[in-house]
């Protein structure tokens, strides 16, 4: 299915019917499949081939040397993750995947310093942290723009998230689902979940495999193009909006047999705000015909409770 393709071109342009026009397509389809393609989104093609040769080389690496970057305490939030340790929200059989996340930098005497564990250092790949920094001011900018327009969307001011998500709790993560080599019982590559975070920005997976779940109960297979990136809502934006933005259920399949040999990389960049923003449902979408569906929370309180749910937290 192609899912709406919105141009963040026209919301940056400067003119003012083309940014509403942009404002209004992406808002409704948010209301509709909560997923879009964004074209013109900003993140620099050189950039993204950069992150996927080092991703690529990261976990090529022998399993031993990717362990030694794994660091339980920090529940998955930095470094690596190896396979089978993620699971979905009530889904027993792990994921067959690993990853790595990358996290908020800020300077060592910021006043926010203690929120944000330092990123794990990867020896044998030189510039690797470097080009993960790039690549989250990159996802940062052009996240911060898509949430302008949901403000609008949702007649808040236009700046109302720029505070809430500056020095924000964002995680860059980078996936790999290795090849299969025998039936898996009944595991696939990520179980259908929804996203914890206000938005998440997706850039071109290497096969396809993504699917989501429609009003209508179909699974359906989300194709962007190469130049595209998939930008959905997830469970933080429409706990925030009452449901009005859907944070709609998605899954990674496996492959058909035939390409069973072959390796999966895809690169999310899940935009956190920071910990301390509140979640309670805006008034704006509380009314007779939706009332308030949540108690209040901060995002740091539901990241927490979450984490624990998939199995990353003890
Ligand atoms: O690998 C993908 O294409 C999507 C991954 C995903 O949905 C996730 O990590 O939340
Ligand atoms: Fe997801």
């Amino acid at each position: 299915m192609s899912i709406p393709v919105v141009n963040l071109a026209d919301f940056l342009s400067g003119d003012p019917q083309l940014k509403q026009q942009f404002v209004q397509k992406l808002g409704r389809a948010y209301e509709d499949v909560g997923f879009v393609a964004v074209k013109n989104h900003g993140i620099p093609d050189e950039l993204i081939e950069e992150i996927y040769s080092r991703v690529q080389q990261f976990f090529s690496m022998p399993a031993d040397k990717k362990k030694k970057y794994e660091i339980p305490e920090l529940a998955g939030q930095r470094g690596y993750t190896s396979f089978g340790k993620e699971h979905a929200k009530g889904s027993e059989a792990p994921d067959l995947k690993e990853f790595y996340q990358h996290g908020q930098t800020v300077g060592p005497d910021d006043p926010e310093k203690h929120e944000y564990p330092d990123n794990v250092q990867i020896e044998e790949i030189p510039d690797f942290t470097e080009t993960f920094n790039q690549a989250y001011r990159a996802f940062e900018k052009s996240g911060k723009s898509l949430l302008q327009a949901i403000a609008i969307y949702l007649g808040l001011d236009e700046h109302y998230f720029d505070n809430q998500i500056r020095k924000g709790n964002s995680i860059l993560r980078a996936i790999h689902y290795p090849p299969i080599t025998h039936e898996p019982k009944s595991a696939i590559r990520a179980e259908q979940h929804e996203d914890i975070n206000l938005i998440t920005l997706l850039v071109g997976a290497s096969a396809d495999g993504l699917q989501i779940l429609t009003k209508q109960g179909d699974w359906v297979g989300v194709t962007s193009l190469p130049e595209q990136i998939v930008v959905n809502v997830g469970d933080m934006l429409q706990r925030l909006t009452n449901n009005r933005l859907r944070s709609t259920t998605h899954r990674v399949v496996n492959p058909p047999r035939e390409l069973w040999y072959t390796s999966r990389f895809s690169i999310p960049f899940f935009l956190h705000p920071k910990s301390k923003m509140s979640l309670a449902c805006l008034e704006s979408c509380i009314d007779e015909k939706h009332p308030r569906g949540y108690p209040d929370t901060s995002a740091g309180e539901y990241l927490d409770e979450r984490l624990r749910e998939i199995g990353l937290k003890k």
